[in-house]
């Protein structure tokens, strides 16, 4: 026993440089698209920046094109550059690109089990059929009215203190998940409905940042001791397993639990699945239910939450276009009521302020890798089995051939028109198969709230205390989910009025 350790590191080594070298010889293939330099054994890893890779990622289309080839320890990775090559790839060849990588860092911690993370099997294919069903778009409708009144909470909540614009959007953005999928209906911000999920969430778009962990390059060093320098990534990976585990599990059993005493509200994802099958799901039906439900609890969370904060941002940097959109409002539902989620059709100036939110600051700017899963050829040249494959959303999104002035915030630039809108939405919800599932829902919790806020209230910067307008410094942080960094801003009600229709328009819906 004495030498067993040293002996698993060699060995561990040894079958390391032999994995590099056979990788590295596999890219000396011609025909792989072009990128930046690589060098033997390491390949382009050195070139990989660790934060905001989609901002390298984006200036390399200027040198290399729409397809970016970079090497990490052998590992290929295919950047996509536009929108064209997404579609041609991940949407039309789907049957190949819809894999997702083995990310070892991510699996370590348990998120390999959630089904954004699954591989393209059956077990996937089951747990997308039960998230799509709940989730469609008529399915959604019936959630309409309760996330119409959570968003009229929180406006009055942030009129009535608009410090509180981060700590309350995430409370309004996880109740309204919560509901829809566990039945659950939370009333306190220290709810561990919310804080474990959240917590995961945020582990998960630094466990799943791509190029970040070591690990992820060379899955065999999950099998080296604890005790040895270098290793911190396994104890985090435990904490963060546990994190995982009850942010899975608690909520479920609870659900199931109510269930049957009757206390949970429906519909939700749970309830209606285990209705379905008269209470008799199967072990294996039962696991998936608990990682899909968790998975969409995920995914609803920060996505959501990050484009909220981003819509204050941008209104508060253009008071034009608030004024602009009050009028649109004025004009089609008057100042008696609140504007609901049937109106949308007849408010494009809204509409398109939501989708430009979405275009100016994508919540996933690199989405989800994909992985592709037998060799292919893309206009002569060869995209190789296993790579790792990366759509650059936030590039497809600030080309300027496609959106003049990208970095620009202008609602304009859609002219209204539906076609225009759809060509943001169909990129910032992800490719092909893996697109997506909560796109419905998400742009329906996202427009209550949108229209809502510009319909009773002003968003202003705040003053400092000789008076002076303090305007924020844009900036937005890395990983999965990408947020604006923390700013303030004043949220004014347009009148008593608007406050008044604030509150009443959400007492007949509470928690229903
Ligand atoms: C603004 C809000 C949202 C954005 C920007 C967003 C974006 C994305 C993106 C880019 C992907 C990866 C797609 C791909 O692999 O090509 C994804 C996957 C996913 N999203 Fe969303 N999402 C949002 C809201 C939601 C909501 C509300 C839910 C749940 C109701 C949800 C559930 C999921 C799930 C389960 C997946 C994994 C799908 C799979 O791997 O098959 N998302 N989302």
């Amino acid at each position: 026993m004495a030498g067993s350790v040293p002996t698993v590191v060699f060995v561990a080594a040894l079958v390391s440089v032999g994995y590099l070298i056979s990788r590295s010889l596999t890219c000396l293939k011609n025909g792989l698209p072009p990128g930046p330099r690589r060098w033997p054994l390491i390949g382009s890893v050195l070139e990989i920046p660790q934060k905001h890779q989609w901002v390298t990622f984006s200036k390399w289309s200027k040198t290399y094109g729409d397809i970016v080839y970079l090497d990490a320890l052998g590992q290929p990775i295919i950047v996509i550059n536009s929108a064209k090559v997404a579609n041609d790839l991940l949407d039309r060849r789907s049957s190949i690109y819809s894999d997702r990588p083995n990310l070892a860092m991510a699996n370590l911690c348990g998120y390999g089990n959630t089904f954004a993370l699954q591989p393209y099997n059956d077990n996937w294919r089951q747990q997308r059929k039960l998230v799509s069903q709940e989730f469609g778009s008529s399915a959604v409708r019936h959630y309409h009215p309760f996330q119409e009144a959570e968003a009229r909470k929180l406006v009055h909540g942030l009129v009535d203190d608009p410090t509180t614009l981060p700590r309350q959007t995430q409370l309004r953005i996880g109740t309204i998940i919560v509901r829809a999928t566990y039945g659950h209906y939370i009333t306190d911000e220290n709810d561990p409905f919310l804080t474990v999920p959240l917590t995961a969430m945020e582990n998960f778009s630094q466990a799943t940042a791509p190029g970040v962990w070591a690990v992820d390059l060379l899955p065999m060093l999950k099998y080296l001791p604890t005790w040895m320098p270098g290793t911190v990534f396994l104890q985090t990976a435990k904490r963060w397993r546990k994190i995982v585990m009850a942010a899975t599990w608690n909520p479920y059993l609870w659900s199931k639990k109510n269930l049957a005493l009757g206390t949970v509200l429906l519909p939700n994802l749970c309830a209606n699945t285990i209705e379905a099958s008269d209470g008799k799901l199967s072990e294996e039906q039962e696991d998936r239910l608990i990682w899909a439900a968790s998975t969409v609890l995920g995914g609803g969370l920060d996505t959501n939450e990050s484009s909220v904060l981003t819509f204050f941002l941008a209104m508060m940097l253009n008071p034009s276009m608030q004024a602009k959109a009050r009028e649109e409002i004025d004009r089609v539902i008057g100042s008696d009521r609140l504007p609901v989620l049937q109106d949308r059709p007849s408010l494009p100036y809204v509409r398109s302020i939501m989708i430009e939110v979405f275009r100016w600051r994508p919540a996933a700017p690199l989405g989800i890798p994909h992985a592709l899963r037998q060799d292919d050829i893309y206009d002569g040249m060869h995209l190789p089995k296993g790579s790792l494959v990366i759509p650059n959303i936030w590039h497809m999104l600030h080309d300027p051939t496609v959106f003049p002035n990208p970095m620009e915030f202008n609602p304009d630039r859609y002219q209204g028109l539906d076609s225009e809108m759809d060509k943001i939405t169909n990129v910032m919800f992800g490719f092909g198969r893996r697109a997506c599932p909560g796109k419905n829902f998400a742009e329906a919790t996202f427009f209550a709230l949108v229209s809502t806020v510009l319909a009773t209230c002003e968003i202003l910067p705040v003053r400092d205390s000789e008076g002076h307008t303090v305007v924020p410094h844009v900036s937005y942080s890395s990983g999965t989910i990408s947020f604006p960094s923390p700013f303030k801003c004043d949220v004014k009600c347009r009148s008593p009025e608007a406050y008044d229709l604030l509150a009443q328009g959400y007492s007949a819906d509470e928690a229903t």
